[in-house]
């Protein structure tokens, strides 16, 4: 098995005690060991191997060979798009342009940009955009700065996702519709697996997808990461999995006639040397070599092979690297579209994303050693790699590469738009394949269906595949690790658990899962669970709700949370629970959480699943103006009697305790153009809002706020209405500051070590985003108590208050914060 499981642009500096070792072709590599890491400045942009390598490849004209290597040497500009459900997005548009790319764009000399911002055209909607500055140039300019820090917080919200223009083309390629099944195979840490949500739910209505998404990632910590970039969109029609993608088992669709799940839509987006990814990671120069892609080939082949297994008839699958090299691109789709025999085509794209600029795919590529030998065909390489360079590495001949037509492939080079490298083909299957002839009228028995995989798959069939394996000894326990077709073969310990009842207890230990994950059960709420009769009374729950779809997780059965998932994903997991690692899914949509007030319910609505679900709740609902928002939102429990008239009656008649609180453009009102949906508490005499800081203030800076009045709230915000930092965010804060006075004192090496310092702290921020959410929901909840004691506090201040509100004028001179009078 390969030896790098994922792209270049992971691999970091070495650990300790990793000296560098020796490759197949036993030269030593050029990493340097641990303790001498190379700053920036040291990192030689140039790599002869390299050059001679895609020259001979031929897919840069000759007269653009300058441009190409220039822009590789480059930094990588920086692009964002506006994420997620269309009104909103338009409306955050309309605050950027505004705000910032306007002005940016009249003056983009003085500020300091090599070209204004500009749209990238070849995005739907005009919601991506890309600014020519460097992350550094970014914090190093005031002006900048404010733009960088906005993109910052809106990308906590989940309303902007600064991610790399050519990442963003996959997903697009991909046509979903609310109805498919998509599954993404290598899915974390998941920038594209949000593109493919928000493709699910385009329709912008309150009807939910049918379909769904299946993320799946073989690294267990990485799925997780994927769980934070998931839950900013809030949707219920995910799941994250996590499987090995070359035996990814199949999942049964859950019909009388247990047919398996096949998806209408499947990335492939592979782990890869990633040499398309230097201007972001220009230490891979120095650690280029042609055998990084020769070590991949196999696990991208047999991945793409059980991507189009589980693709159903009429389905788009779409193979993507971040790699300008042939042996991981053109090579692997070749090889399996030989051995589809014509059942799967590549589909020509062109004009399907205007204004993009690519260079077609090639028909004939060459290989070459770590020392720089060329190899047209398998003949020319010399028996000893014949281990490393395999007959699937070589293209095929002219008019099998013509019938293929491997020109529609496509292949980003940097220069062409001022971007990273990548390589896309898009694939459709026409029928089944021919290793997988389907079971007799439709119908598929489970075992049935197994064994055809395991007959067809015999050695003859898998022998192009099997050659692709490179035969050395630190590999040999890999091999045996991917057994190359079928369903995942189970080991015999797996296979004695899964005889056993779900749960295994270890003595002194917590109780472990089955399949050895440690994931508590996904259990869904009985249909005459008498908790939900308390909920559905408490919140005048509409008759149509589906409550079947409500699901909690513990072991030992209690429900504290109650999370929201769609009828689809419900379907999914209640009959694959037991064959498939599912990691993470469903809405927090009611916490636990009893109040003194609230004798009826002890469930909270929470702000996660909110749009999913607000219209199903109309018994606890208040109708606010932009001014009320802003008034709820601004001020920690402000009195009742300091919002409009309209919002005092709808309060009148609502008891105290959790409700929704929303804005809807009206004719009178139309500005902002989209829904806001808030949860938050209705207090006896003041009201509170449950929501976090980035999403507070996006919802402020909506209503129009402008940011120094959100900068000044912020300042000002002594009492904690907008959460304190967690202890990570602190010591983040801390490891800044120190950074800032070490530039000060100039006692360090030089810009570059501190942007290289910023870019890793980044990175573990990111790996540890989920911690940081728990610790948001964690204040929250801190929040809420705090809110029960407060509003027995109320209890005791009511009559004094009731006064106030005799009085509305009277009120406003009170201070802002009622509860500073209380005290
Ligand atoms: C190129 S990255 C994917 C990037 C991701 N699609 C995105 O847009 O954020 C490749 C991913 O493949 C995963 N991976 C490596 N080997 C795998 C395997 N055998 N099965 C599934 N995932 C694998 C790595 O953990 C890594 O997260």
């Amino acid at each position: 098995m390969a030896r790098t499981k994922q792209c270049a642009r992971k691999s970091g500096p070495r650990r300790s005690g990793d000296r560098g070792h020796r490759d197949r072709e036993g030269a030593r590599d050029k990493n340097p060991p641990q303790g001498e890491r190379l700053n920036y400045p040291e990192i030689v942009k140039e790599n002869e191997m390299f050059i001679k390598y895609y020259k001979s490849q031929g897919f840069v004209p000759e007269g653009e060979w300058s441009q190409f290597i220039n822009s590789l040497q480059e930094t990588l500009p920086v692009t964002f798009r506006l994420t997620g459900y269309k009104n909103e997005s338009k409306e955050l548009l309309k605050i950027i342009k505004n705000q910032y790319l306007d002005s940016l764009m009249s003056s983009h000399e003085e500020a300091e940009t090599r070209e204004p911002p500009k749209c990238l055209e070849w995005y739907p909607h005009g919601l991506a955009w890309q600014i020519d500055l460097s992350r550094k140039e970014i914090r190093n300019n005031e002006r900048l700065r404010q733009l960088h820090n906005f993109l910052i917080a809106e990308t906590e919200t989940g309303n902007i996702s600064r991610q790399e223009a050519v990442s963003m083309i996959p997903p697009l390629l991909m046509d979903i519709k609310p109805h498919h099944k998509v599954l993404d195979m290598c899915a974390a840490p998941g920038s594209k697996t949000g593109q493919l949500i928000e493709s699910l739910h385009q329709n912008d209505s309150k009807d939910l997808p049918e379909g769904f998404v299946v993320a799946n990632d073989s690294d267990n910590k990485r799925c997780y990461l994927m769980v934070h970039q998931v839950k900013r969109l809030q949707t219920p029609n995910c799941v994250i999995v996590n499987h090995d993608a070359t035996v990814m088992p199949k999942m049964l669709a859950g019909n009388d006639d247990q047919e398996f799940i096949f998806y209408d839509r499947i990335l492939c987006d592979v782990p890869c040397s990633g040499d398309g990814t230097l201007r972001k990671n220009p230490d891979a120069w120095m650690r280029w070599s042609t055998i990084q892609g020769c070590n991949l080939h196999s696990l991208q082949l047999k991945i793409l092979k059980r991507g189009l297994e589980l693709l159903a008839d009429g389905g788009r699958l779409i193979y993507s690297t971040c790699s300008f090299n042939p042996v991981e691109d053109e090579a692997v789709v070749a090889t399996m579209l030989a051995k589809c025999e014509g059942t799967v085509e590549l589909i020509d794209v062109e004009g399907q994303l205007p204004g993009l600029k690519y260079s077609a795919g090639r028909h004939s590529w060459k290989c070459m050693s770590k020392d720089g030998n060329i190899f047209e065909k398998l003949e020319d390489v010399p028996d000893n790699l014949k281990g490393i360079h395999r007959p699937t590495m070589f293209p095929p001949s002219e008019k099998e590469a013509s019938e293929m037509h491997l020109e529609r492939c496509i292949r980003i080079l940097p220069h062409l738009q001022n971007t990273g490298g990548f390589f896309v083909a898009v694939m459709e299957k026409k029928s089944c394949l021919p290793w997988c002839k389907p079971v007799e009228s439709g119908k598929t028995d489970v075992s049935t269906e197994d064994k055809n995989l395991e007959q067809s798959t015999t050695a003859n069939e898998n022998k192009d595949l099997d050659e692709a394996m490179p035969v050395t000894a630190n590999e040999n326990e890999s091999t045996k690790e991917i057994e190359i077709d079928s369903e995942p073969k189970e080991s015999t310990e797996t296979t004695k658990k899964r005889n056993h009842p779900t749960m295994e207890v270890r003595p002194n230990k917590r109780p472990r899962l089955a399949w050895g994950y440690k994931e508590d059960p996904f259990l869904f709420l009985d249909k005459d669970d008498p908790l939900w009769a308390s909920v559905k009374g408490f919140y005048s729950v509409d008759d149509t709700f589906p409550q079947e779809q409500l699901m909690y997780r513990c072991e030992t059965g209690a429900k504290r949370t109650l999370y929201f998932v769609s009828s689809s994903v419900r379907n999914l997991v209640e009959t694959n629970k037991d064959r498939v690692k599912f990691i993470n899914l469903g809405l927090k949509a009611l916490v636990r959480k009893a109040s003194p007030l609230v004798e009826k319910c002890d469930f909270r609505l929470t702000l996660e699943a909110l749009s999913a679900i607000h219209h199903y709740f109309p018994g606890r609902k208040v109708q606010m103006s932009k001014e009320d928002i802003i008034t709820f939102l601004s001020s920690d429990s402000p009195f009742i009697s300091r919002f409009s008239n309209s919002v005092q009656d709808q309060c009148r008649s609502l008891d105290a305790g959790s409700a929704i609180f929303y804005f809807i453009p009206t004719e009178s009102e139309p500005e902002p153009a989209c829904e806001i949906m808030l949860c938050g508490w209705r207090g006896m005499t003041s009201l509170r809002s449950f929501i976090n800081k980035p999403a507070r203030e996006h919802y402020l800076r909506l209503c129009g706020m402008e940011n120094s009045a959100i900068a000044e709230l912020r300042a000002n915000d002594e009492d904690g209405l907008i959460p304190k930092l967690s202890k990570r965010q602190a010591r983040k804060q801390r490891r800044k500051e120190r950074k800032q006075e070490r530039r000060e004192k100039g006692d360090t090496g030089t810009e570059e070590v501190l942007e290289e310092e910023d870019e890793k702290d980044e990175q573990l921020e990111k790996e540890n985003e989920h911690d940081g959410l728990e610790q948001e929901l964690i204040d929250n909840d801190v929040k809420t108590d705090n809110d029960v004691t407060k509003v027995e506090k109320e209890l005791n201040s009511e009559e004094k208050v009731k006064n106030i509100e005799k009085e509305p004028n009277s009120a406003e001179s009170v201070s802002e914060k009622g509860e500073s009078e209380e005290g």
